[in-house]
């Protein structure tokens, strides 16, 4: 069994579904319980929300998150950060790996983010979204992770004391053994390599390169790669989900609070095509049960016809200017806080369909909502898969990495009842 840790919930998602392309029953958990028997999975990927917590912290539970897994009998581990490396120069990546490699005796680490499937490529180390380097890419503007450097040996040096190398793509170009044989080089406990790719197949080289590493860590694209090796193995076919999940459950809500490029998008498609929408606005009100309290009754003088949204998301300049004011941590607690507070009354209210955007927000919503984990269904954008949650009453979720999605897919997803 692959056992995954992810470091946001939009993460968890986006490599659960890339797992269960490839034919592996694939479970995702969204909340630890000793308890948890788990049957026949073929990966298992467990959403934490450490990508942006005090180091310590995040090591600790990404430690309890592989102890669990260890314990259900996982053979591989993946740690899955952001394609777009998202992190502070003072974690949370390296402090992370540096404790998963020591616990599992790892020989060297691989570190691939690169997810073509996504726009993102890497070459000699430096990582592109799209047709930009990482460090001019809207990542530059992210509200808690501004990504200002895109030689990723660079930034993952800054985090770290082990060793940092880079097998370059001219070396990935070169095949399974050759990247064999380069690693064997690196084969002192905690030697960390960053691999190019630029498109699937290389990311197979390295799969299959990588196929007996007790650790790997990367993105959805090495996700894809492994499991597809995994797949094969066990001889299962590609898996394209005809389920309902995500189509049939009546009232839906988006919520938004990511500040990504293509949220922002999104939001302003939603709002043309005439989707009620209600701003919560920490500037002017720094208290989420205020917020949340206006919002339910915001939410609860609408017809519900048209899915509404509930969203904070701002373009930079209007981001900088809450941020200065209220503090950059203090900004996010307030509104993630009230985005939980927000989705809980919408469930009480009998919302049955609840789309999030941002994987700090996503995460900040299912942890108030209790849930503990969900089966994974077909994706409404790559990387982006309905869930249904498990427990006596289930909803549908759609959790929204912040850059993923084409503009109108919190408008297709939230829908129109009767529509
Ligand atoms: N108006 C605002 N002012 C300050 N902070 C905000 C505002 N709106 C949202 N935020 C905060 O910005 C952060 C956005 O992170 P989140 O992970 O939700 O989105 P994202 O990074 O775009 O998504 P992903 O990680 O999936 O790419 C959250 O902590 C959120 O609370
Ligand atoms: O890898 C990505 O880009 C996403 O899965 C992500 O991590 C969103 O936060």
């Amino acid at each position: 069994m692959i056992g995954a840790i992810a470091d946001d919930f939009t993460g968890a998602t986006d490599i659960a579904v890339a797992f269960r392309r490839q034919g592996l029953k694939t479970t995702i958990i969204f909340r630890l319980d000793e308890k948890t028997v788990l049957s026949d999975s073929d990966a298992v990927v467990i959403a934490l929300k450490i990508r942006t917590i005090d180091a310590v912290d995040a090591v600790d539970r990404a430690l309890t998150a592989l102890h669990w897994l260890q314990a259900r009998g996982a053979k591989q581990i993946l740690y899955k950060y952001c394609s777009t490396f998202d992190s502070r120069p003072d974690g949370n990546i390296g402090p992370v790996v540096d404790a998963l490699s020591r616990s599992l005796n790892a020989r060297h680490v691989i570190f691939v983010p690169a997810s073509p499937q996504h726009g993102r490529t890497q070459y000699m180390g430096h990582l592109f979204v799209d047709r930009t380097l990482l460090s001019e890419s809207p990542m530059r503007h992210h509200p808690l992770t501004p990504m200002r450097q895109s030689h990723l040996p660079t930034v993952l040096s800054e985090q770290t004391e082990h060793d940092v190398a880079l097998i370059d793509h001219r070396a990935v170009a070169q095949g399974p053994e050759h990247i064999v044989s380069l690693l064997k080089e690196f084969d002192t406990p905690g030697s960390y390599v960053l691999i190019d790719a630029l498109d699937e197949n290389d990311l197979r080289t390295i799969g299959s390169a990588c196929a007996n590493d007790v650790l790997i860590t990367g993105a959805a694209g090495l996700a894809a790669a492994v499991g597809e090796a995994h797949a094969r193995h066990l001889g299962k076919q590609p898996d394209y989900d005809h389920s309902n999940i995500g189509h049939e459950l009546f009232p839906a809500v988006a919520l938004a609070g990511s500040c990504s490029a293509r949220t922002l998008e999104q939001i302003e498609f939603m709002k043309h095509q005439g989707h009620p929408a209600h701003l919560l606005n920490a500037l002017e009100t720094p208290d989420a049960d205020l917020l949340a309290h206006r919002a339910l009754g915001w939410y609860d003088e609408q017809t519900h016809a048209a899915g509404p949204l509930i969203y904070s998301s701002l373009p930079p300049t209007q981001l900088h200017i809450t941020q200065q004011h209220l503090g950059t941590a203090r900004a996010s607690s307030i509104l993630e806080a009230a985005m939980g507070l927000i989705a809980s009354g919408l469930v009480d209210r009998g919302a049955r369909r609840l789309i999030v955007a941002g994987g700090e927000t996503s995460g900040a919503v299912v942890t108030a909502l209790n849930i503990d984990g969900g089966v994974i269904g077909p994706e409404a954008a790559t990387g982006v898969p309905w869930i249904r949650t498990t427990g006596t009453k289930p909803i549908d979720l759609l959790l929204k990495s912040g850059n993923f999605g084409e503009p109108d897919l919190l408008t297709k997803s939230v829908g129109k009842e009767n529509s």
